[in-house]
């Protein structure tokens, strides 16, 4: 899916209405429509809950005006806020009209808010993606109201006061929402760490907009869904043998960290590498044999960190980083693998730690490499401390520009820059996953899809960071969240690509 400006959904609403031949008002009513039928679902186990919607004076209060109207067809009988404006738009114009006259609908008194029982439901539908200002007066008083009257929220299209795809001034009022209920695609707020205490948890219902214009609108960041992802994890052919899918070499481990490389292997060959070559130091050597027999081990000189780069030649992909520690021999390694690589390289974890002490490494690093750090690592790398999360964000994609790298920013929707500085959402994934070893796992599967030359760079670490989100939900389900560990991904990450994997034609 495509992730749109507030202005390109603008865009988008306008070129549906002139595309389809229907007026703003019936594109609205389709808006209401989702939503009620969303809503309805769970006003159906209390239909005694009290329900207040407050409209604002553009076209989220025009929705919030016709949700009401639908809810009232449907038996339901909310108390409608109006939010005082010297202007209204037109659709909520046409839609208080067409409110039916025993509808209680009031104007907000900023010195008599309404009392809200904490068991209440509250529709927001104050502010939408035209809030061109950080709210202030009356309109911030509604929302603190809101918040600190312990009733749950339901945010229309997007918390109130929260901007759609930039950052928020400090202290600034935005609506608490327990749940964000959008049209047809996700915003960028959505997705970011700062602004979940607002969003809550998020949906987007289809409202038809435009699928040809959309198509073609030109976007800087994508959310990857496996509809996004079909057709691009090929089958594997009747005749493939193991050459096929790829001699990887994975470096890694040294004392007390060979677990690293063992959980690494383990998703490697999960992610059907062809084979698998593990580089460790000496200390490793029995580890690695025996708890991944299907890995072949390379031991190391040195006891107990690696020294030494290994021939490059029979290898399609060479990971580096998980458990490897930042010894001064190590980082010689790491120094001589980026210069005489010539196939796809994985880094990660010490070996990206490795690469912010050293800048001059950086100047090192081939063209479309998959680097995979979390948020400290990456802020290491850049060497600057980001702002907030959209900075990080700006940041990211300057660094994979600035590098034509592939640079990963791991999280609960961890995003993936490209050279040309565009940016794709993982969608899936869980906080389970937040437990050691988890990244490990990740590295071992980026590494086995690389090694695939059936995959282009992209299609690899898309197909790879999705598998291994939703190897963690498949985990989950059998584990809970709390009992997941690293090493159940790596049991569920074969299921998960086959969910991906485009099945053959039977004809
Ligand atoms: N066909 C469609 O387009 C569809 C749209 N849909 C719905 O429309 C929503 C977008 O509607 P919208 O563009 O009218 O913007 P909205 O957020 O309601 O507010 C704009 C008004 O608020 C005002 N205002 C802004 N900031 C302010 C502030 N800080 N403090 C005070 N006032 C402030 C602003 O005034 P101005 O900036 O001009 O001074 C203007 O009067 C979208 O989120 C979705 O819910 C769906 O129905 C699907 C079809
Ligand atoms: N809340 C979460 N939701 C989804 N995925 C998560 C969450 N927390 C962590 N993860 C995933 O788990 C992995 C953790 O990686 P990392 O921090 O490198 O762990 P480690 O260093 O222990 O291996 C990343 O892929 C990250 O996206
Ligand atoms: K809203």
């Amino acid at each position: 899916m495509k992730i749109l400006t507030a202005a390109q959904t603008s865009q988008a609403d306008q070129a549906t209405m002139q595309a389809q031949g229907i007026r703003s008002d019936e594109l609205m009513e389709r808006a209401a429509a989702a939503f009620c039928e969303w809503l309805l679902a769970r006003l159906a186990a209390d239909p005694a809950r009290p329900l207040h919607i407050f409209c604002g004076p553009g076209n989220n209060g025009g929705d919030g005006l016709a949700i009401a109207r639908r809810l009232y067809q449907e038996g339901f009988r909310a108390r409608v806020w109006l939010l005082p404006a010297s202007k209204y738009s037109a659709d909520f114009q046409l839609n208080r009209q067409r409110l039916p006259p025993e509808l209680v609908c009031q104007a907000l008194n900023p010195k008599r808010l309404p009392t809200l029982a904490p068991n209440a439901l509250v529709l927001d539908a104050l502010f939408g993606t035209g809030l061109s200002r950080p709210l202030s007066g009356t309109a911030a008083d509604v929302v603190q109201h809101l918040n600190s009257s312990g009733a749950c929220v339901v945010a229309v299209d997007i918390p109130s006061g929260l901007f759609a795809n930039s950052p928020q001034p400090p202290d600034s009022a935005v609506t608490r929402a327990r749940y964000t209920v959008s049209f047809e695609l996700p915003k960028l707020a959505f997705l970011l760490p700062q602004n979940a205490g607002w969003v809550g948890e998020w949906l987007v219902l289809p409202i038809g907009l435009d699928p040809t214009f959309i198509h073609n609108l030109p976007v800087d960041n994508f959310f990857v869904d496996a509809d996004f992802l079909a057709g691009r994890l090929p089958a594997r052919s009747k005749f493939s043998h193991k050459g096929t899918f790829g001699h990887a070499l994975l470096l890694a481990g040294s004392r007390g960290k060979i677990g690293a490389a063992v959980l690494a292997s383990k998703a490697c060959l999960r992610a059907g590498v062809g084979l698998l070559t593990v580089g460790v130091p000496a200390v490793g050597y029995g580890i690695v044999q025996t708890a991944v027999p299907e890995a072949m081990a390379l031991t190391d000189p040195a006891t107990d960190f690696v020294t030494e780069l290994p021939d490059l030649k029979p290898y399609a992909a060479v990971g580096i980083g998980p458990g490897l520690g930042q010894e001064d021999a190590t980082r010689e390694v790491l120094r001589q693998l980026l210069r005489k690589a010539t196939v796809p390289l994985v880094l990660d974890a010490d070996a990206l730690n490795l690469l912010g002490t050293n800048p001059d490494l950086l100047g090192l690093l081939p063209p479309d490499s998959l680097l995979t750090p979390h948020p400290k690592e990456f802020e290491r790398l850049v060497g600057q401390p980001a702002r907030d999360d959209y900075h990080r964000l700006e940041q990211l994609r300057a660094f994979a520009q600035q590098y034509r790298c592939y640079c990963v920013l791991k999280g609960a929707y961890t995003a993936l820059a490209t050279p040309d500085g565009t940016l794709y959402f993982n969608s899936t994934g869980n906080p389970g996953m937040a437990t050691g070893g988890s990244g490990d796992v990740l590295t071992g599967v980026l590494l086995a899809l690389r090694a695939d030359k059936r995959l282009s760079p992209l299609d690899a670490a898309l197909l790879g960071l999705y598998a291994h989100g939703r190897a963690g939900d498949l985990a989950a389900r059998e584990t809970g969240q709390a009992g997941l560990v690293a090493g159940d991904l790596a049991d569920f990450i074969g299921r998960a690509l086959q969910e991906l994997t485009a099945s053959t034609p039977l004809l």
